[in-house]
């Protein structure tokens, strides 16, 4: 986008857009092994060796040259002349014999196939030792050259790129960190700041209210989706007055420890919505104002003075919950190094429902039931947090459509 130009009434997927457009990736740190998993990678992973080492065993068995095998069903047996040790080199396969190999062991010089020991009648060689012979039951397979045989390098070759940036070290992605002993460097944790503002608000905690005061839930909610974010970490959250000044304060202060600026409330059109104009004062370059969407018509998302990413949600609890995930999670990954800053595109199917369409982007909480299908959930607003606190994700329904004519996009 052009420097200067505020985004108004556009898609939610075109803000949150324009809001990563002028982010860049928090700094790169070396971590311990143990403290990987959820950092995002900062640099490449590579092979530092074939995978597997060897050519080894796909299953329990024997190793042997397919033509030594006797017939399936026969009365010959082939001598089993010893064992391959697990992470010991193989004895080499003497002719007309068979060794016996664990999943994992390497294939003796020699054999040209491994053979799974269900196959076989086994008979263990008298007084204990390795050693013993074999024949093949009737109806098993004739061994077939190659088979249940993992040919060295064919997983990765030494030197190969076996995980790109910007991906997350997921439980598989530590596995492949783990075999290849590589521990490249990750980003940084991205620091967020949290402001919540409304001279109605009172601790989530608090026992006894004013008649008319409001327990603060989008703190804490921020601070749990943040939670939920192995790679981010909440650095600090306020409750701010509805005052300019204040909010301006806090803004600045947010903004000198953080690389992201989680507002609540005070974006919308009263007198005492002071989160845009208290972010302009602090330095902050607004980037969209009112969005196509609901709930969350009134967003606001700005950049910092420093690259921040500044996101003034509004203040009803569930145009948080969208906001959070529709317009902070983009920003947030982008912060945090991803190579992409959308998450991966879900679908769901859509169960039938009230077929009610709007002109703008709707986000309706629903939970996906036994059926495998996205049941919206009735609520009365975006006020009201009882009706979609079983929610399992937002279903989003692009203007003038109806929710359950086709898959739609899944915001869990
Ligand atoms: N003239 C207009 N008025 C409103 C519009 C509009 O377009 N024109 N939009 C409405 C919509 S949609 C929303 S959403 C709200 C958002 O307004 P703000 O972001 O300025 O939020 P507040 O006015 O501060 O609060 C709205 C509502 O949410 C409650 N709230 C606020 N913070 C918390 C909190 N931390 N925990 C729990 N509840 C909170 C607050 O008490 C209000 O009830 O504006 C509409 N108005
Ligand atoms: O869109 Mo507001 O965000 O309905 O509650």
């Amino acid at each position: 986008m052009s420097p200067g130009r505020l985004l108004s009434m556009v898609s939610p997927e075109e803000a949150a857009a324009a809001v990563c457009d002028r982010l860049a990736a928090v700094g790169s740190e070396r971590v311990a092994h143990a403290q990987l998993p959820g950092r995002v990678l900062a640099g490449p992973a590579t092979a530092d060796r074939d995978s597997p080492p060897a050519d080894v065993s796909a299953m329990d068995g024997y190793a042997l040259r397919a033509a030594d095998a006797p017939p399936p069903g026969g009365d010959a047996w082939l001598p089993v002349a010893g064992e391959v040790r697990i992470g010991e080199a193989p004895p080499p396969l003497p002719t007309g014999a068979a060794l016996r190999v664990f999943t994992g062991g390497a294939v003796p010089a020699g054999a040209d196939a491994v053979v799974p020991r269900e196959l076989l009648e086994e008979e263990a060689e008298p007084g204990g030792g390795r050693g013993g012979r074999i024949r093949w039951l009737a109806g098993s397979p004739a061994p077939v050259v190659g088979r249940h045989i993992r040919r060295r390098g064919e997983n990765a070759r030494a030197g190969d790129v076996v995980l790109p940036v910007g991906v997350e070290a997921t439980p598989a992605v530590v596995a492949t960190l783990a075999a290849f002993g590589a521990a490249p460097p990750v980003r940084r944790r991205v620091r967020v700041a949290i402001r919540v503002t409304g001279d109605e608000l009172h601790a989530a905690d608090a026992a006894v209210l004013p008649p008319l005061g409001i327990r603060d839930g989008n703190g804490p909610v921020m601070a749990a989706f943040v939670a939920g974010l192995p790679w981010a970490e909440v650095v600090s959250i306020e409750r701010v007055p509805d005052d300019r000044d204040a909010t301006t304060l806090s803004i600045a202060s947010a903004l000198e420890a953080s690389d992201a600026v989680l507002l609540s409330g005070g974006v919308s059109m009263g007198d005492h919505d002071h989160v845009p104009a208290a972010c302009v004062a602090a330095g902050c370059t607004p980037v969209y104002h009112r969005l196509a969407m609901r709930p969350g018509k009134p967003n606001f998302g700005a950049a910092g003075p420093a690259g921040q990413a500044v996101l003034g949600l509004p203040g009803n609890p569930v145009s948080v919950l969208a906001g959070l995930r529709v317009l902070t999670l983009p920003a947030l990954r982008r912060l945090a190094g991803f190579a992409a800053p959308q998450p991966p595109r879900l679908r769901v199917a859509v169960a039938p429902d009230d077929a009610k369409t709007l002109p703008l982007w709707h986000y309706r909480p629903a939970r996906i039931g036994f059926d495998g299908r996205a049941h919206p959930l009735a609520h009365r607003g975006s006020g009201d947090v009882a009706g979609p606190a079983a929610m399992h994700g937002f279903v989003e329904i692009p203007p003038g459509e109806a929710a359950e004519a086709r898959p739609r996009r899944w915001f869990a």
